[in-house]
C-alpha cells in the first residue's frame, strides 16, 4: 500500500470501544497527494453462528434490542439476528462461537464450520466478522440461553421454520446483515430444504 503515507492517530474517544480519528496521505489515480481525514470505530472483531436442524428444517435465532438501530429506526429496535459476539484477544474466533452458542442459546456445540468472513461496515468500523454454520439437536441443548444476566444480555431464544426465516429476509422483518449473509448462505448451499 505505497498510496498512503505519513498516517496519524488521534483518540476521539476510548470508552468502550475507541474511536480514532486517522489522517493520512493519500495518492489517487492521477498521481496527486492530498491529507485525508477518516474516523474509525474499534470494538475489536466478531463471531456469528447459523445453527440448524436437518430433520426439522429449522434454525435458531436470537431476539434482543440493538440501539443503534432504534436510533436509526424507532420500530426496528428489536433486532432478530442469528447468535454473535464479541472476540476477546485470547480467543479464536471458534472458541468464541462455541462459548456464545452456550450463553447466548443454550446449546452446547463441539464443533463449527467457518464458511464466511465479512467486514460489517468498512467505512466506519475495524471489525470484521467470522460467520459459522453448525447443527443443532435437541439433546445438546444444556440450558435456557438468554445471554450472561452480569452483562446486563437480555436475549429471547427463537426456533423457527427455515421457509418462515427466508420469508422474514424478504418482507424486512430480519435486517440483520450477518443474519442475511448466513441464511443466504444455508439457502445458496442447500443446508436445509425451505
Ligand atoms: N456498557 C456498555 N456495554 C456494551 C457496549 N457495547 C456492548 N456492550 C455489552 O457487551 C455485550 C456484548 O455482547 P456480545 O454478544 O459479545 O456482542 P454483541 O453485542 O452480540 O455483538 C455481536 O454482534 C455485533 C453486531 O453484528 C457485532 O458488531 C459484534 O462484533 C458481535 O459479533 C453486550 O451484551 C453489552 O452488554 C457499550 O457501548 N457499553
Ligand atoms: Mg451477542
Amino acid at each position: 500500500m505505497n498510496k498512503i503515507k505519513n498516517i496519524t492517530h488521534t483518540t476521539l474517544s476510548k470508552q468502550w470501544g475507541t474511536l480514532n480519528r486517522i489522517d493520512y496521505d493519500y495518492q489517487f489515480e492521477n498521481g496527486a497527494w492530498k491529507r485525508l481525514s477518516r474516523e474509525s470505530y474499534n470494538r475489536g472483531d466478531g463471531a456469528a453462528i447459523l445453527l440448524y436442524n436437518v430433520e426439522n428444517s429449522t434454525v435458531i435465532l436470537t431476539k434482543q434490542f440493538r440501539m443503534p438501530i432504534y436510533e436509526n429506526h424507532r420500530e426496528e429496535g428489536m433486532s432478530i439476528e442469528v447468535c454473535a459476539g464479541a472476540i476477546d484477544h485470547k480467543d479464536s474466533p471458534l472458541e468464541t462461537i462455541i462459548r456464545e452458542t452456550e450463553e447466548e442459546v443454550g446449546y452446547k456445540i463441539k464443533n463449527a464450520k467457518q464458511v464466511l468472513t465479512a467486514y460489517t461496515s468498512p467505512g466506519a468500523l475495524t471489525e470484521k466478522m467470522f460467520l459459522f454454520v453448525a447443527e443443532y439437536k435437541q439433546e445438546l441443548k444444556v440450558d435456557e440461553g438468554g445471554g450472561l444476566a452480569s452483562e446486563n444480555e437480555d436475549i429471547e431464544v427463537l426456533e423457527l421454520s427455515f421457509s418462515k426465516v427466508l420469508e422474514m429476509v424478504e418482507n424486512g422483518d430480519i435486517v440483520d446483515a450477518k443474519t442475511i449473509m448466513l441464511l443466504q448462505y444455508a439457502q445458496i448451499n442447500t443446508l436445509l430444504h425451505s
